[in-house]
């Protein structure tokens, strides 16, 4: 499918896509207690592989299929396990390309029949793992659920730890709900209590809504997103509303996410090691800053659905904004809006590069081929832009 965008003006109300990192969360929840989750929208792809893995486990299957979604395949891995499970997992051809090293190397009672996908899995799960930070910290979230299936354990995590933001979300989501899991130093200590249900929708996601901030940073417009969580007290994705703040935008919570455009923004100087996922929104933004900004601790986007550091770069490259890379940081040099060219890619099986590049085409237009990637996180991508008067046709 392409989308053929032309040159529009983004204004108006719409909730944020379901989250997809706390949707898997709460679906994988439903193995340790009551949970009833309503979608008021179709399913991501993620989301629904997540289920169908949660179903596998729970009907006693040995075979299940992830697609592309990373944050299901290194949780279900030592659920599985802790589960006493055998089961072989295979996923499409981006997942077949992310590494398992850490959590190979870490798992010293268990057997994988390979070190990527297809593998087959089965062993045991140890009362105490100690286990690389740098790779994901998919793993730990997921060694955090299996530690509840199994009674309790320890982490012991080797730093550099990554992505620290998404180990505070699954720890904040037990502890919401009466479990005791603690989070000291490099350590992290579970020691299960009688959790309570979950019932409700999955609450927004805060990365995937900053491509509607965009749309309306990027053409002058004004946005109001709702459905989105209460910003949390750890640094994670939904500090994006005041990233963009930061960066000259009109951009608040208050209940939903007010986003208000402004004649100029400005360059930024950020660390994304935390929240990698927002590598690609802040990028964005900073293409037209009035100066040059630098996105730090980007190494491991190389290991996302797509190389970010190489598709990041060339998505800008196709509509004039010209960005390198030097050890370990992104430098991009934003300019005037109106210098912003008319681009198209064709999509590289990456949902958020697909995003990107649909809200720069906003500006002078631009085509997306392979638009339809983005349904991994957000299949109404497209239709949200139109509904908010994006100038969209997909065919
Ligand atoms: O735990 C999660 O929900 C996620 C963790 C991050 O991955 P890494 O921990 O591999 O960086 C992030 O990129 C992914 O989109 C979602
Ligand atoms: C990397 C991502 O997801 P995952 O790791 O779950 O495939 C993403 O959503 O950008």
């Amino acid at each position: 499918m392409k989308a053929k965008i032309s040159s529009s003006y983004i204004e108006g109300k719409i909730r944020a896509p379901p989250s997809k990192s706390l949707g898997i969360r709460l679906i994988f929840l439903s193995l340790l207690t009551k949970v009833n989750l309503y979608a008021s929208r179709e399913l991501s792809d993620d989301l629904l592989v997540a289920k169908n893995a949660v179903n596998a486990l729970k009907n006693g299957e040995n075979y299940v299929y992830l697609g592309g979604s990373a944050t299901t395949l290194r949780m279900l891995i030592p659920i599985a396990l802790a589960l006493g499970k055998k089961i072989k997992i295979d996923g499409d051809e981006t997942l077949r390309r992310r590494p398992l090293n850490a959590i190979i190397k870490a798992l010293k009672s268990a057997k994988f029949s390979s070190n990527s996908l297809p593998l087959i899995i089965e062993g045991k799960l140890e009362e105490e793992t100690v286990i690389e930070g740098w790779e994901s910290s998919q793993y730990i979230s997921g060694l955090i659920y299996a530690y509840h299936i199994i009674g309790g354990g320890k982490i012991r995590i080797i730093p550099p730890i990554s992505s620290k933001s998404y180990i505070e979300m699954t720890i904040d989501l037990f502890n919401r709900i009466g479990s005791d899991v603690k989070f000291e130093g490099n350590e992290i200590l579970v020691n299960p209590r009688p959790l309570r249900g979950y019932e409700g929708e999955i609450p927004g996601d805060y990365a995937l809504a900053s491509f509607y901030a965009l749309a309306s940073l990027l053409t002058g417009g004004r946005i109001e997103i709702f459905g989105l969580y209460d910003p949390p007290e750890y640094f994670g994705d939904h500090n994006i509303v005041e990233i963009f703040s930061n960066m000259g935008a009109k951009s608040y919570y208050s209940s939903s996410w007010i986003v208000e455009s402004a004649d100029e923004y400005y360059p930024i100087k950020i660390n994304v090691n935390d929240v990698p996922d927002l590598a690609i929104s802040i990028a964005t933004l900073s293409s037209v800053a009035n100066g040059c900004s630098e996105i730090q601790g980007i190494e491991r986007l190389r290991i996302k659905e797509s190389d970010r550091i190489s598709t990041i770069i060339s998505t800008l490259g196709a509509f004039g904004v010209s960005a390198k890379y030097t050890n370990d940081n992104i430098t991009i040099k934003g300019i005037k809006k109106e210098k912003i060219l008319k681009g198209s890619i064709i999509c590289p099986s990456d949902h958020r590069i697909a995003m990107m590049a649909g809200v720069l085409s906003l500006i002078h237009g631009g085509e997306v081929d392979n638009a339809e990637c983005v349904k991994k996180s957000n299949p109404l991508f497209w239709q949200d832009l139109i509904k908010l008067g994006g100038k969209i046709s997909l065919e």
